[in-house]
C-alpha cells in the first residue's frame, strides 16, 4: 500500500508503570511524516521526544494508538517481525555513531544487509557511499576517522537498505558546530537528492532549522508544527513551551 506518509502516528499514548507511579510519556499524539521530507522533533526535556522516536521505531509499544510505517501498522507485529522491520525498513543514526570498531567502513555500511541476509545493490551502494562523501575511506576502521566522518558512515549505514524512514537521535550532539552543519546539510541532501525521509530529534534550534518542518512536543502532547523553520523562530517557540 502506498501512502503520502512514510510514518504516521495516530492517537499514540504511552504510559510507563502503573498506579501512583504511572508516567504518561505520550498523551494522544497524532502526527504524520510525509515521504521525502526532513522533519525535526523538539520539545523541553521530558516532553516525550525519545518516547516518540522509540514508538516510531517499534522499540516501544504504544499503550494505545497506532503507528503506521509505509502504510503498515507495526503495533501488531511479533517481536521477530519487528526486528526484521527495524533492520530493513528503518535506518538509525545516533549521537554516538554506534559503529563497530572491528569492522572497516564498508563492512559497517553493509552490516544491516548482511544481518538481513541480503546482498547490496551495487548501484545504490555506490550512490550512498558517494553521497555521504566517504568513498576514499572504505578500508579504514572507525577509529581512524574524525567524528564527522564517522557520522557520515553511520548515515550511509542507515541508508543502505533504502529504508522507509531514517530516524536520527541528536545526530550532531557530539560534533562541533562546523562539522555538525555539514552533517545537517548531508541529511538535507539525503532527502532532497536521494528522495529519502528523515525524522530527527534534537535540542538544538540551529539543527532543527535544517529540516523542512519542526514538530513540537510538550508534556507528551503535540504542541505545534513550524514549517520553514529558522533558528530564531524555533528558539522563540521553545521559549513559549517552557524550560528547555
Ligand atoms: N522507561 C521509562 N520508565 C518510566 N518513565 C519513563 C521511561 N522512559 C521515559 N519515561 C518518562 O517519560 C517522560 C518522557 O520521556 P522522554 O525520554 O520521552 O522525554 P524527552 O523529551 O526525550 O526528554 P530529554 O530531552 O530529556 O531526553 C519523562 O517524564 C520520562 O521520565
Amino acid at each position: 500500500m502506498t501512502t503520502a506518509y512514510a510514518l504516521e502516528l495516530t492517537g499514540v499514548r504511552k504510559v510507563y508503570g502503573s498506579g501512583d507511579g504511572a508516567v504518561t510519556a505520550l498523551d494522544g499524539v497524532s502526527a504524520g511524516v510525509a515521504r521525502g521530507t526532513f522533519t525535526a522533533v523538539m520539545g523541553p526535556s521530558g516532553s516525550g521526544k525519545s518516547t516518540f522516536l522509540h514508538c516510531a521505531a517499534g522499540l516501544d509499544r504504544p499503550t494505545s494508538g497506532r503507528v503506521l510505517l509505509g502504510g503498515s501498522e507495526i503495533g501488531r507485529l511479533k517481536e521477530r517481525e519487528l526486528t526484521e522491520l527495524r533492520r530493513t525498513r528503518i535506518g538509525f543514526v545516533f549521537q554516538a555513531y554506534n559503529l563497530l570498531p572491528s569492522l572497516n567502513v564498508l563492512q559497517n555500511i553493509t552490516l544491516p544487509l548482511r544481518l538481513a541476509g541480503r546482498k547490496p545493490d551495487p548501484q545504490w551502494l555506490r550512490e550512498v557511499v558517494d553521497g555521504v562523501g566517504i568513498a576514499n575511506r572504505l578500508e579504514h576502521r572507525p577509529a581512524e576517522l574524525s567524528g564527522g566522518q564517522q557520522q557520515r558512515v553511520a548515515i550511509a549505514r542507515a541508508l543502505v537498505t533504502r529504508p522507509e524512514v531514517v530516524l536520527a537521535d541528536e545526530p550532531t550532539g557530539a560534533l562541533d558546530t562546523r562539522t555538525g552543519r555539514q552533517v545537517l546539510d548531508l541529511l538535507r541532501a539525503v532527502v532532497e537528492q536521494m528522495g529519502q525521509t528523515v525524522l530527527m530529534v534534537t535540542h538544538d534550534p540551529v539543527a532543527a532549522s535544517a529540516a523542512h518542518g519542526v514538530l513540537f512536543l510538550a508534556d507528551g502532547k503535540l504542541a505545534g508544527h513550524l514549517p520553514h523553520p529558522t533558528p530564531e523562530r524555533v528558539a522563540e517557540r521553545m521559549t513559549h513551551l517552557g524550560e528547555w
